[in-house]
């Protein structure tokens, strides 16, 4: 049989954002800051006030007006905590000021208590020189009313939603949840639960993917597993109406036992993709009665891999996120690849004293090696390795969220 070229890794993104570009989910709506957590900005924050609101002391000491300082000891004319609204600084004379406390009118200086001497007659002596404005941290230095703090297409995670906290905000404009219809296929598959027959295997690849959906956000409407069944098949799918995506494992190789490739074809359009990726070489891109569908490949590992770095980009981008690939960084290879590959290669692997270790079987049905890794080493194309040469490192805590 004649093999045909295979798609390279980029090709096969840029026309998965492409796609996305074009079907974006755009409906947004309302939620409170505590619900906001792992979804999208629909509209940039703009913020409605300065961060800090007034300038105010950096430390727990004393503030004071430089030109009133000659060298002597001060008297105390106020105490600011916190929270309270001082009075303008008496000439000649110094505040004691506590962290966050607004620093007073006329004070343009802050000396933090442990480089000054508090006397017996209540005045402080300042003990080292001073600069104007130390220690204060000014208004706005944080941020100016109207600056677009986040951007649209931000991710929200508690540092963003605490800053919106910061700025007031009570409720957050968001993409509305998208809803991805997750399939199973393979007559050899039975949810944990049930007794396994000759032949059969528990189905991993509905749970990995139903948890790692609901951390992106979306809403899943679990159709289970496909009987290899036509009839039964067109009446799950019939059921998969308002899904934004239909996201699918298993049954898109070679095979003959494809059901489910063969309905979707009568009512859309699909298209095999073989990637130059491994593991996760087929990938089924398309349409069903107008829904997207990416169908990812059965082995547990390939599904991992080909939707860290294809459908979970994908689905970003249909959110309107920009930055949707994960960060990356070279660690040595605390191994040694001999042999040149012409997919490029996503290996489960940990690092260990600075360099990534490879979990000992790395066949694409082992999913024991995503969870014992840190992370995926990616080999490129046609490259051998020696060991202490760098690898690109791909940490699962940048893809698993
Ligand atoms: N003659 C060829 N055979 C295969 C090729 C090829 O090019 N020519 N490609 C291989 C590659 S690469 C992969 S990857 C698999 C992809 O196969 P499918 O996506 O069609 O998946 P299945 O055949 O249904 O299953 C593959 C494997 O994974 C297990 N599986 C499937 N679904 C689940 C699940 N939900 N949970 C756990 N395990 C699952 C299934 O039992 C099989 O062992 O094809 C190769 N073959
Ligand atoms: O590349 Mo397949 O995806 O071997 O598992």
């Amino acid at each position: 049989m004649k093999k045909s070229a295979l798609m390279s890794v980029e090709e096969a993104l840029e026309c998965l954002l492409q796609l996305a570009e074009r079907e974006p989910i755009g409906e947004f709506e309302r939620v409170a800051l505590d619900d906001a957590d792992g979804r999208v900005l629909a509209e940039s924050l703009i913020s409605p006030l300065d961060l800090p609101p007034w300038p105010n002391s950096a430390m727990d000491g004393y503030a004071l007006r430089l030109a009133d300082w000659t060298g002597g000891p001060l008297t105390v004319s106020q105490t600011i905590f916190a929270g309270q609204a001082p009075e303008p600084l008496q000439s000649g004379t110094c505040a004691r000021i506590f962290t966050g406390a607004p620093v007073p009118e006329g004070a343009d200086c802050v000396e933090l208590q442990e480089n000054t001497e508090l006397l017996e007659d209540g005045r402080v002596r300042f003990a080292q020189a001073l600069r104007p404005r130390q220690h204060i941290r000014e208004q706005g230095q944080e941020t100016r009313r109207g600056d677009a703090v986040l951007a649209a297409g931000s991710r929200l995670g508690p540092a963003q939603l605490g800053l919106a906290a910061s700025l007031g905000a009570t409720e957050l404009t968001v993409r509305r949840r998208p809803r991805v219809a997750l399939l199973s296929t393979g007559d050899e598959l039975v949810e944990p639960g049930r007794p396994l027959g000759p032949g059969q295997i528990y189905n991993s690849n509905r749970t990995l993917l139903h948890s790692w959906l609901k951390r992106l956000g979306c809403n899943v409407l679990d159709a289970g597993i496909l009987p290899d069944d036509p009839q039964l098949t067109r009446a799950r799918l019939g059921e998969l109406g308002g899904a934004d995506l239909i996201l699918s494992t298993g049954g898109v190789s070679v095979g003959e036992a494809d059901c489910l490739g063969q309905i979707l074809r009568e009512e859309g359009e699909l298209a095999l993709w073989k990637l130059a990726i491994k593991p996760g070489k087929p990938l089924t891109v398309g349409r069903y009665r107008g829904i997207p569908v990416v169908g990812l490949p059965g082995n547990p590992a390939s599904s991992l891999v080909t939707f860290a770095l294809l459908a979970r980009p994908y689905l970003l981008r249909r959110l309107g996120v920009q930055a949707v690939m994960p960060l990356t960084f070279p660690v040595p290879a605390g191994f040694v690849w001999s042999k040149p590959g012409k997919r490029r290669e996503y290996l489960r692997a940990r690092l260990g004293e600075g360099r990534a270790v490879l979990y000992p079987n790395q066949s694409p049905g082992v999913l024991l090696s995503a969870a014992w890794a840190d992370g995926l080493v990616e080999i490129p194309e046609n490259t051998t390795l020696a060991e202490g040469d760098l690898v690109c490192f791909i940490p699962l805590s940048e893809v698993l969220g």
